[in-house]
C-alpha cells in the first residue's frame, strides 16, 4: 500500500489504476483506525477493485472548544490496519494540501434539513465541514463508490442527501456500527475513556436497545421514555446533550404511519462527546 500526502500524487495513481479497468472505492477516515474502520475497507475491497482510504483530521469540521488539537494522530499502526483490511492506497493530506488558500474563503457545502438539528444543534458548522471535505475528497478521487460507518448516522444521512441533490455519480454505502463485546460502539474518542467510563458508557446503548424494543411493543409515551432514559445516564454520570426518536430515512420528526425508525443519542463523559444509534423497522408503522 502506497502512502501520498498530494492530490497530484493521488489523481496519478487512481488514473493508473482506472486505466487498468478497476473501479474505484473510497473510505474517508480521520485516523486512529479501529475494527469499525477495518469493516469499511473491507468492505470498499468486495465492492471495488482499487481501495483508498483518507486519513485527514479535518479543522473545519470542529468547533473552536472541541478536540481537534488532541485527536489521536496514529499512522504507523493505521497503515498497518489498512493493509491487513485490503487498502491499496492512502491519501494523508496536511492541512495546506486540503485548503491551500485558508478555510477563510474556501468554496463551502451546505446540506440544509438533514443537517439541522441533533449533532448540527450542539455542533454549530460541523456538517458544512463534513460535507465539504468530502465533496473535495469526492472531487479527488472520482470513485465509483464511497463507504461510511452508520454510527455517524446524521452524518451518512447529510452525505446521501447531498450525493442526491449535486447529482454525485457516486454510490455510497453505509455499513453498520462495529461494537465492543460491552456494546459500546467503537469510536476513536473512546480513547479518551478510563476503563470504568468505558464501562459507565455502554448504558447508552442499553438504553437505545431498551426504547426501540418498547416502541417495537407498542409503547407511543415517547417522552416518557426518553426521560427514564436521561435519568439513568444522569444518575450512570453521562450530561445529556440529545436522545430523540426520529423517521430513519429524513431524519424528521415521528409522524404517523413511519416504518424505518432510528433512536439517536449523544452525551458527555467528561469531557468527551459519545454518539450512538439504534435503526428498527416497524411491521405496522408508528
Ligand atoms: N464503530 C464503528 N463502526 C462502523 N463504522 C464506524 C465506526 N466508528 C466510526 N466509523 C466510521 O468510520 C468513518 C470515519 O470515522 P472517524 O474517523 O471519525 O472515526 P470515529 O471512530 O467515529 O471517530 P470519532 O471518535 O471522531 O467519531 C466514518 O464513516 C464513521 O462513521
Ligand atoms: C467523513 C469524515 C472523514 C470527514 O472528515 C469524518 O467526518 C469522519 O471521520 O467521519
Ligand atoms: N466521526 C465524525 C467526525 C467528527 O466527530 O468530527
Amino acid at each position: 500500500m502506497n502512502t501520498v500526502k498530494t492530490v497530484r500524487e493521488l489523481r496519478a495513481a487512481v488514473a493508473q489504476a482506472r486505466a487498468e479497468g478497476k473501479q474505484i472505492g473510497l473510505v474517508p477516515t480521520m485516523g486512529n483506525l479501529h475494527a469499525g474502520h477495518a469493516a469499511l475497507v473491507e468492505k470498499a475491497a468486495q465492492r471495488s477493485d482499487f481501495v483508498v482510504a483518507s486519513i485527514f483530521v479535518n479543522p473545519m469540521q470542529f468547533g473552536p472548544s472541541e478536540d481537534l488539537d488532541k485527536y489521536p494522530r496514529t499512522l504507523q499502526a493505521d497503515q498497518q490496519r489498512l493493509v491487513d483490511a485490503g487498502c491499496h492506497l492512502l491519501f494523508h493530506p496536511d492541512v495546506a494540501e486540503m485548503y491551500p488558500g485558508g478555510m477563510g474563503e474556501q468554496t463551502r457545502i451546505s446540506v440544509p434539513g438533514v443537517s439541522e438539528g441533533l449533532c448540527g444543534a450542539s455542533r454549530p458548522g460541523h456538517f458544512e465541514g463534513v460535507a465539504t471535505v468530502v465533496t473535495k475528497l469526492f472531487n479527488m478521487v472520482q470513485p465509483d463508490l464511497a463507504v461510511f460507518g452508520q454510527k455517524d448516522f446524521q452524518q451518512l444521512a447529510v452525505i446521501r442527501t447531498m450525493v442526491r441533490d449535486l447529482n454525485m455519480p457516486i454510490q455510497i454505502i453505509g455499513e453498520p456500527t462495529v461494537r465492543a463485546e460491552s456494546g459500546l460502539a467503537l469510536s476513536s474518542r473512546n480513547g479518551y475513556l478510563s476503563d470504568e467510563q468505558r464501562e459507565t458508557a455502554t448504558v447508552l446503548y442499553r438504553s437505545l436497545q431498551h426504547i426501540a424494543q418498547a416502541i417495537q411493543a407498542g409503547e407511543r409515551d415517547l417522552p416518557a421514555l426518553i426521560a427514564q432514559a436521561q435519568r439513568q445516564h444522569a444518575d450512570a454520570g453521562l450530561r445529556a446533550d440529545y436522545l430523540e426518536v426520529r423517521e430513519a430515512q429524513s431524519l424528521r420528526q415521528l409522524g404517523p404511519g413511519d416504518r424505518e425508525l432510528v433512536v439517536l443519542v449523544a452525551a458527555y463523559l467528561g469531557n468527551t462527546r459519545l454518539i450512538d444509534n439504534l435503526s428498527f423497522t416497524l411491521d405496522q408503522g408508528y
